[in-house]
């Protein structure tokens, strides 16, 4: 436990003996040629309970991903995203205890930070007087803010497909409804990398083809995703940021690889290193899980894979529980 002194200037109390429980669904981002603008919300699912305390002081129960690694202190990412969002809503608190149970694995591509800052931030929004309460376009843009990007914390915030923009600071999202027969894949590896280092891969300008090869396909992709699924493929082929990182994630990039030749659309999730497959119906997912399964074990012995078949989160971050 270590005692929290968030700045007192002006800011009124949030009432204390609140509990709140906010589930946020893992994202991924990209999605080939959306890159810093599409991303899709998966059903693998992080839950943070936030207690408001009495003690000025901070309390940690963290399970699952990061158990072992994240901080418990004010240095916490939820912590701080708490902090700022209840700061800009004229608010401090007086302690708090964190319980957080983390299922998506971190540094893998799959938006858990964002995940992080979008429960934190709704947490924080929540603990408020409702008359003080913002909406979710406000969370939007703090969350994007805090990111950088709006790619993954739009998807965690709204669910479904979320095609996102930027005017100057000002960040923007609506949603489109992913066809039924569209089936998330993920394949994820047991090496991470962090979305900082695979950003500093990327040159700072690219040419004037490879702009409008890429907005070619990132127009065919929303068509396949919510349309016509048979246009994946060709819909999913990037220009802008896979073949820059490649290196940084060769077994991943190998897969995607064995993945495209044999028809599938698949693509580097968020900023890798999870290979993400987008299945047109239950056989392709079978046939893309099989290949997966056949190529890892032939073509990267040294690294293990947890694969799973998933759906598309329509939901998005849920306050589950509020008591006063
Ligand atoms: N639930 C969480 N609670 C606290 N910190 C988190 C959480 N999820 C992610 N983080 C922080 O964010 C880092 C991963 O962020 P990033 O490199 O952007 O990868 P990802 O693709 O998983 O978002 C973790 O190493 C950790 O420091
Ligand atoms: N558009 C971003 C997406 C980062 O997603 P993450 O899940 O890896 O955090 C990028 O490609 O850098």
């Amino acid at each position: 436990m270590e005692t929290t002194q968030p700045t007192a200037t002006g800011l009124e109390l949030v009432a204390a003996g609140q509990q709140l429980t906010v589930r946020v669904p893992g994202t991924s981002a990209n999605l080939g040629p959306g890159y810093d603008s599409l991303g899709l919300a998966l059903s693998i699912y992080d839950t943070l309970t936030v207690e408001t305390l009495t003690t000025g002081e901070l309390e940690f129960e963290l399970s699952g991903e990061g158990a072992d690694t994240l901080p418990r202190d004010a240095s916490h990412l939820v912590v701080r995203a708490i902090n700022t969002a209840l700061e800009r809503l004229g608010f401090r608190h007086n302690g708090l205890k964190i319980t957080a149970d983390n299922v998506n694995p971190h540094g893998r591509g799959l938006g858990s930070s964002a995940s992080a800052v979008v429960a934190a931030v709704t947490v924080a929004n929540a603990m408020v007087p409702e008359s003080a309460q913002r909406d979710r376009e406000w969370i939007l843009q703090l969350t994007s803010e805090m990111e950088g990007h709006p790619d993954n914390v739009a998807p965690a915030i709204f669910g479904g497909l979320a095609l996102s923009w930027q005017d100057s600071e000002q960040y923007s999202s609506t949603r489109a409804e992913v066809a039924p027969s569209v089936i998330p894949i993920v394949a994820v590896p047991d090496y991470e990398l962090s979305t900082e280092t695979a950003r500093g891969l990327l040159p700072a300008s690219i040419g004037h083809h490879a702009a409008a090869m890429n907005s070619g396909r990132a127009a065919l992709l929303i068509h396949a995703l919510t349309t016509e699924p048979r246009f994946l493929l060709p819909g999913t082929e990037d220009y802008l940021h896979q073949s820059y990182r490649a290196e940084a994630m060769r077994p991943s990039a190998d897969l995607i690889g064995a993945l495209r030749s044999a028809g599938h659309a698949a693509v580097v999730s968020g900023a890798g290193p999870t290979v993400l497959a987008l299945a047109n119906g239950v056989q392709e997912a079978e046939e893309v899980s099989a290949l997966i399964a056949s190529f890892t074990a032939g073509n990267t012995p040294d690294v293990s894979w947890r694969v799973m078949t998933l759906a598309v989160d329509v939901e998005g971050a849920r306050v589950e529980l509020h008591r006063r």
